[in-house]
């Protein structure tokens, strides 16, 4: 059965007649091509890379799966539609904690059109992306059975300054997250969810030695997702944080060169995150 995503932080959404992605339950994540050449540029670049043999395991694995694309009942109600289908990263997760930080400092690549050029300029300026190197695109935290899920407004947490995007990183991993700001975030989850072997933080430092030697591929406005739920943290059961990258409508071809927009803004996200694993462990 396909349905509209429980949880999802950012992007175009289903709902309200709209074109946005579906869900099934068997782990899948159907997103609707997008328009104009958005749509089959992800589409190849996700089928080249999937057979990239350039690419080592310890690396894939930080993308969703491929499953090729599939024609689908699409949202909107405007009939068959051809759909990405990917590896649904929150499936199988009750009350997922979920960030979408959306990496470079620029979210434009060089050979864009000049009106989709400023209209990216425009908010790279109007959000922390230009000083911080990325942006928080959405989130959502559950805290408890009695405060339930906290999903500030995502065009909110979007303009949020670097200020705001340092205390954002901090609700994400407390357990009394909330909008109100006398409330300060107990950071209670930093060291199991950002800090140990398998943490985030230790994730994105493998992520970050791959972008420090590859130049196969360029990522513009392409997200870093975090994800995890508190249940099974507390319980202790191995399937812990996790880190995907999502959204590769604006790859292109890295030419031998690194890709020092995205490293750049990845290395900002990491220094934020052994600030708030260091803070919580003294
Ligand atoms: O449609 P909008 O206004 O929600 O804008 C989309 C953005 O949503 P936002 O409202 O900024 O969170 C959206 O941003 P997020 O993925 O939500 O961070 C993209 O920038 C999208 O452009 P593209 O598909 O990457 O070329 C943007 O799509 P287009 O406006 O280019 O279609
Ligand atoms: N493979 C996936 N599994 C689960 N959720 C996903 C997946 N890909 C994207 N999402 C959700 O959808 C949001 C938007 O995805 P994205 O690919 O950036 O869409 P858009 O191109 O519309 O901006 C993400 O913030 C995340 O919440």
């Amino acid at each position: 059965m396909l349905k509209v995503p429980d949880h999802q932080v950012a992007g175009h959404q289903a709902g309200g007649g709209k074109l946005g992605p579906l869900v099934d339950d068997s782990g899948h994540f159907y997103k609707p091509l997008q328009s104009d050449e958005r749509g089959s540029h992800e589409v190849a670049f996700y089928t080249a890379f999937s057979t990239d043999t350039r690419i080592p395991d310890q690396f894939r694995k930080f993308f969703p799966v491929f499953h090729g694309t599939k024609l689908l009942e699409a949202s909107d109600g405007s009939g068959l539609y051809p759909h990405l289908a990917l590896e649904d990263i929150v499936s199988g997760r009750t009350n997922p904690c979920i960030l979408d930080a959306k990496i470079g400092a620029r979210t434009w690549y060089p050979q864009a059109a000049e009106d989709y050029l400023q209209k990216c300029l425009k908010k790279d300026r109007e959000t922390a992306c230009l000083e911080l190197g990325f942006r928080i695109s959405g989130l959502q935290v559950y805290g408890n059975k009695l405060t339930g899920l906290w999903k500030p407004d995502r065009h909110v947490i979007q303009s949020s300054s670097v200020e705001d995007s340092k205390l954002a990183l901090r609700k994400f991993i407390s357990s009394n997250p909330s909008t109100d700001s006398d409330i300060k975030p107990d950071c209670s989850f930093a060291s199991t969810v950002y800090g140990g072997p398998d943490g985030i933080l230790a994730q994105l430092l493998v992520l970050k030695s791959w972008f420090e030697e590859q130049t196969f591929y360029h990522f513009y406005s392409c997200s870093v997702l975090m994800v995890y739920d508190k249940e099974s943290i507390l319980q202790g059961e191995n399937r812990g944080a996790q880190i995907k990258l999502v959204d590769f409508a604006h790859v292109i071809d890295g030419r031998g060169v690194i890709d020092h927009n995205f490293l750049g803004g990845l290395c900002s996200l990491i220094k934020m995150i052994t600030d708030i694993v260091t803070s919580s462990s003294t």
